[in-house]
């Protein structure tokens, strides 16, 4: 077996025991990497500085900085890329649970280049880790760099001949087609990051100055060895001198007088390349640098002048520092001239005027469209980075990484029942049954009123019959193969609004909420009144009732509410249990204190309001000493074990188990859902900073008394985080003026109600 083989046997050999699967493993792996970039930064900067002469800072801009950035979203989104995506269903499968399962598609091989060797090989690592893959990655780097853990053309090519579920390659199109070609003896899908020439078109109404500093940080950056670097300009006769005059002076501004000696000035790769770039000048006129030295692979900034489209420097992508410039009339041209190649990886347009960038957009095609500046899209982690045509197929990034190496698989459960719905697919099949399919599969058929009215009817009895049919809910640690109970992914196919687009809990990305300083804090009422509090066993947890007495003010909430009901959310044997999560960190245990709006008296008539219940959240954290202050609760759990059971616990005071309002000014807060079907959007949630104390043999006495309506141990009761989906979360600002109390939910009300989309 060769070393290849190996490596691959290996990597299949890991991915079977299906440890990868697991979203906690893909996790601990992400943060490994990123220990490797804090850890290993010097020695990382030291071999890139020996290839291509880029500086540490240089190395850390444009190669590792990105990576940490890929790092911070893999680690905090995988959960939510990872989790089951509902999707629209049609009225034949209403009662079906229809979504779409990311999954891990094997072993991927990731071939990267040379001329950012970290970016482009962990990069792509990155989405294949998250997505759950295993594989081995061809590195490219020069062997003076890292000479053990090079893995040049040959190895590649004996990678090749072996099978893999997916093959990532970046480098040049030639071999793009080798790679094409290999995969496709076994049907692998690939993604092939490639380049090519990609063009810079400047107007001349524009302004010059900033604009040629642009397109020259562009070019110059890794010595022209950016697979996005701007190719070759395109600007009207009469501005090509000011364009010249201007590259020079950037040229100066960034390198010095003297190029080879500024620390931030690379060099060419190699000799080979070297000599292939110093070719292209031939036929060409140079107007600024041209100075080289072969030995030291250095070629220093160059601009060449009136360039023809025949010259050889327009024949191939340049990938060095010469930035040739090619007169043409005026956009129709440019975008004529732009047309007739091959689809570049990059199309850079400089205008002051709207509308050229507009018709440089609508009239071309590349991978990615930057108007007025460049390189600057691969760095933002939510736009698809990836070529077109003869640049590329497939791309990556942020989530973007962790779909393309997935498969999608579309899922759709249906149960034995109701097959009375499915006799219009059965044979013989008649005009008729057509027409009961059609009513069911196409909804947007116009049936007139009576129609309406008959569809109308008819969804009542599928309703009534669905209803009748399906299973109560249950928490995911109760489901199993044999019983009827919905897990939380099965929700949202019995209660429409567990699907909807502001469903909690959420994991809260530290980095990521927005500082209000209209959050003041809140004013509790009663709270410290000493009362007797009746605690059920409602099934799926517990719940302790609170009297009208016990109320709630501020927090720039819109309104007075009173509080209905606190429970708790636990996970069992140790594992956490909390339904919000910081920066993906999950806590053992997580209070919730349920608030109705007044005048509103039940929580039946609050959900119409989009914060007719304020929720307030605290976080547990393990502590080594018990708290005292939960005793009772624990003990009362004790006393309802099973469904419907219930005590009471007197003396109460919840000012007990909760800081007082003094501690409890800082906070996040966003808008959510109930966390239990029917998930009614309906919520103002608070989760506090303040953490609460418990020990973990307090945990363990809580974790273990109660039990499911299934007559199950009651443990992990928390429901997976939700995405997102475009909400913002809000942090108070300690000390925050009271004037600002209106403004956080008037203007968070009004941006959710502005998108339809988002209220269900
Ligand atoms: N779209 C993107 O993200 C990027 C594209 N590129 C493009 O890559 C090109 C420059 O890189 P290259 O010179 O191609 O890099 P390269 O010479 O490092 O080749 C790329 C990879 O292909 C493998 N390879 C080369 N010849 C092979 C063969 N005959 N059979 C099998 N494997 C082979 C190498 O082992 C290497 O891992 C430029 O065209 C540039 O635009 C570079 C970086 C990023
Ligand atoms: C201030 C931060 C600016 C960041 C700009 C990032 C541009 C990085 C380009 C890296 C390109 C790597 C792959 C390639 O194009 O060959």
């Amino acid at each position: 077996m060769s070393r290849e083989q190996q490596a691959v046997a290996r990597a299949r050999k890991a991915f079977e025991t299906g440890r990868s699967k697991s979203v906690e493993h893909r996790i601990r792996q992400l943060k490994n990497l990123q220990r490797l970039f804090t850890e290993k930064q010097s020695v990382i900067s030291a071999a890139v500085k020996k290839d291509l002469n880029k500086s540490e800072v240089g190395t850390q801009l444009y190669e590792t900085l990105g990576l940490e950035g890929e790092l911070n979203t893999a680690i905090n989104h995988l959960k939510e890329w990872a989790a089951p995506r509902p999707v629209e269903k049609n009225l034949l499968t209403i009662s079906d649970t229809v979504y779409i399962k990311p999954e891990p598609l094997g072993v991927v091989l990731i071939i990267g280049a040379w001329n950012y060797p970290w970016a482009v090989t962990i990069q792509p690592l990155i989405g294949a880790i998250a997505a759950g893959h295993g594989g081995p990655a061809a590195n490219l780097h020069r062997q003076r760099a890292l000479p053990r853990s090079d893995w040049g053309v040959s190895e590649t090519q004996e990678l090749l001949r072996q099978r893999f579920d997916h093959i990532f390659y970046t480098g040049n199109s030639v071999v793009g087609k080798l790679i094409m070609e290999a995969a496709a003896k076994n049907l692998t899908p690939v993604t092939l990051e490639l380049g090519g020439k990609s063009p810079c078109y400047i107007d001349k109404n524009c302004d010059l100055t900033i604009a040629c500093r642009r397109v020259a940080w562009g070019k110059y950056t890794n010595c022209g060895q950016t697979c996005i670097a701007p190719d070759y300009i395109l600007c009207e006769p009469s501005i090509q001198d000011r364009v010249i005059e201007e590259v020079k002076k950037a040229i100066k501004e960034f390198y010095t007088d003297n190029p080879k000696t500024c620390p931030d000035y690379g060099r060419i790769i190699n000799q080979r390349h070297f000599k292939r770039i110093m070719n292209m000048l031939e036929g060409s006129t140079v107007a600024a640098g041209g100075d080289n030295e072969e030995s030291d692979c250095y070629i220093a900034p160059t601009v060449l002048r009136d360039v023809k489209p025949e010259a050889k420097v327009m024949q191939e992508e340049i990938f060095g520092p010469l930035l040739p410039i090619l007169s043409v009339s005026g956009l129709d041209e440019a975008i004529k001239f732009i047309n007739k190649g091959e689809k570049p990886l990059a199309l850079y347009c400089f205008s002051s005027d709207n509308k050229v960038i507009n018709r440089m957009t609508d009239e071309t095609s590349s991978g990615g469209f930057l108007a007025n500046d460049c390189l600057v899209h691969f760095s933002v982690g939510s736009l698809p980075f990836g070529g077109v045509g003869n640049s590329g197929m497939g791309c990556y990034h942020g989530k973007y990484s962790f779909d393309q190496l997935s498969h999608l698989r579309s899922c759709l459960i249906k149960k034995l029942n109701m097959e009375g719905v499915n006799r219009m697919r059965y044979p013989p099949h008649t005009p008729k049954k057509l027409g009961w399919a059609r009513f069911f599969i196409l909804n947007s058929v116009d049936l007139g009123w009576v129609g309406r009215m008959a569809l109308l009817a008819v969804m009542v009895v599928v309703a009534a019959v669905v209803l009748q049919c399906t299973a109560q809910w249950c928490y995911q640690s109760q489901y199993s193969c044999d019983d009827t109970c919905r897990d939380p992914i099965r929700w949202a196919a019995q209660f429409p609004s567990c699907g909807g687009l502001r469903q909690s809990p959420i994991n809260i990305v530290s980095t990521k909420v927005h500082v209000n300083s209209a959050l003041p804090p809140f004013n509790f009422i009663g709270h410290t009144n000493t009362i007797n509090i009746t605690v059920e066993n409602k099934g799926h947890s517990a719940h302790f009732a609170l009297p009208h007495s016990v109320r709630l003010t501020g927090g720039a909430l819109p309104g007075h509410y009173r509080a209905a009901q606190f429970h708790f959310h636990w996970g069992g044997n140790g594992r956490p249990g909390s339904e919000h999560t910081i920066d993906g960190e999950q806590f053992p245990m997580e209070l919730h204190i349920v608030h109705i709006k007044e005048p509103y008296g039940s929580l039946a008539e609050a959900e119409h309001d989009m914060a007719g219940i304020a929720l307030l959240a605290f976080l547990f954290e393990e502590s080594p000493d018990d708290n005292p202050h939960l005793d009772s609760v624990i003990a009362s759990l004790g006393r309802v074990k099973n469904n419907g059971s219930s005590t009471v616990i007197p003396n109460f005071r919840l000012s007990d188990i909760i800081p007082s309002d003094k501690d409890l000014f800082s906070y996040y807060r966003y808008v959510g859902s109930m966390t239990t079907p029917g998930c009614e959007q309906a919520v103002a949630w608070t989760l506090f900073h303040r953490t609460l104390p418990i020990s973990s043999l307090q945990l363990d006495a809580i974790t273990q008394q109660c039990r499911f309506w299934t007559g199950q141990p009651m443990t992990d009761i928390f429901r997976p985080t939700q995405p997102l989906d475009g909400r913002v979360v809000y942090r108070s600002k300690a000390g925050a003026a009271l004037r600002g109390v209106m403004h956080w939910w008037v203007g968070v009300s009004s941006v959710l109600l502005g998108r339809t989309g988002l209220i269900h």
